[in-house]
């Protein structure tokens, strides 16, 4: 069973939202994670879980402290977990040049490139190492788990959900990068984790993932601010998702929403909405 070091806990709403560390032997360096337990999970209670991945420049703080997921998820029974965003602190050339790109960026992809290949595994990290921990660790019900998002948190989500059927058993996304092989911030990453050959992309885009998406039937809830900065940039790009959902025959509901922009205020407004799709599909 891996070994957590508790960094933080805190009562909150009947439950407690922790952090804690860990040695990743995916990522080669400490993580931290942030886990949400209901009261009836501390009492040894098995529950649902649901997995939030956050986006560019987000610790595992972001969520805990803005997202306002707690109120919700201890009414509905729901442990939420929140693994970080990349490896930290490996002294690589240029890991904290940029926000979009090596530390707090690591784009939940196994990175191929020499310089990065051996710690930015942040898709394996989390599919596998991060996963397993969670179930060994606390009261779960491992095949009662769901994934959501935000940008490039929303990617993972429906990267990982596209990419493994079966694995959640819910999904949904904020604003996330839906087609990062055509916009800048997945350019960026894309080439330097994974190189030029813009085939290997593929393997982590959603809006191509989705035409070959054969596994248990979805049911994805995406919201988009329309006063997203990052959507008028053309960086998320959800109708691109929407049209190869549409294609696919995978159910998808684009949610627009007057006036708000990426921040965690427009996730904190959507949260319960979120969180309750999450409770719908995970208890049955
Ligand atoms: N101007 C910001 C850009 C970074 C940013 O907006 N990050 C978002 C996610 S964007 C896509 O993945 C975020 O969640 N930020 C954290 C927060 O608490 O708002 C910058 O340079 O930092």
């Amino acid at each position: 069973m891996s070994k957590l070091t508790l960094v933080s806990s805190n009562k909150t709403f009947g439950g407690e939202q922790r952090v804690y560390s860990h040695e990743s032997s995916e990522v080669g360096c400490t993580m931290k994670f942030g886990v949400f337990l209901p009261a009836e999970a501390l009492a040894g209670t098995k529950l649902p879980v649901v997995m939030w991945l956050s986006g560019l420049t987000c610790t595992e703080q972001n969520f805990i402290s803005k997202a306002g997921a707690q109120r919700v998820a201890a009414e509905l029974k729901l442990i939420i977990v929140n693994p970080d965003t990349s490896p930290r602190g490996l002294n690589i050339e240029g890991e904290d040049d940029s926000y979009d790109f090596g530390s707090g960026a690591g784009f939940y992809v196994d990175a191929t490139t020499n310089k990065w290949k051996k710690n930015y595994r942040m898709y394996s990290y989390v599919t596998k190492e991060f996963l397993s921990l969670v179930h060994d660790n606390f009261p779960t019900i491992p095949d009662k788990q769901g994934v959501f998002g935000h940008s490039m948190g929303g990617h993972g989500a429906l990267i990982m959900t596209l990419k493994n059927p079966g694995m959640f058993s819910s999904v949904s996304a904020f604003a996330p990068i839906s087609h990062p092989m055509e916009c800048p911030w997945g350019h960026k990453c894309f080439g330097g984790y994974l190189g030029e050959d813009k085939d290997t992309w593929k393997a982590y885009d959603a809006s191509v993932l989705v035409k070959t998406y054969d596994g248990p039937p979805l049911d994805i809830l995406v919201d988009q601010g329309s006063a997203d900065n990052f959507l008028k940039e053309n960086q998320l790009l959800p109708e691109k998702f929407i049209e190869a959902c549409k294609e696919s025959n995978v159910p998808c509901v684009l949610r627009m929403k007057e006036g708000y922009d990426h921040s965690y205020y427009f996730i904190a407004s959507f949260m319960e909405d979120h969180l309750r799709h999450h409770a719908k599909h995970l208890h049955h």
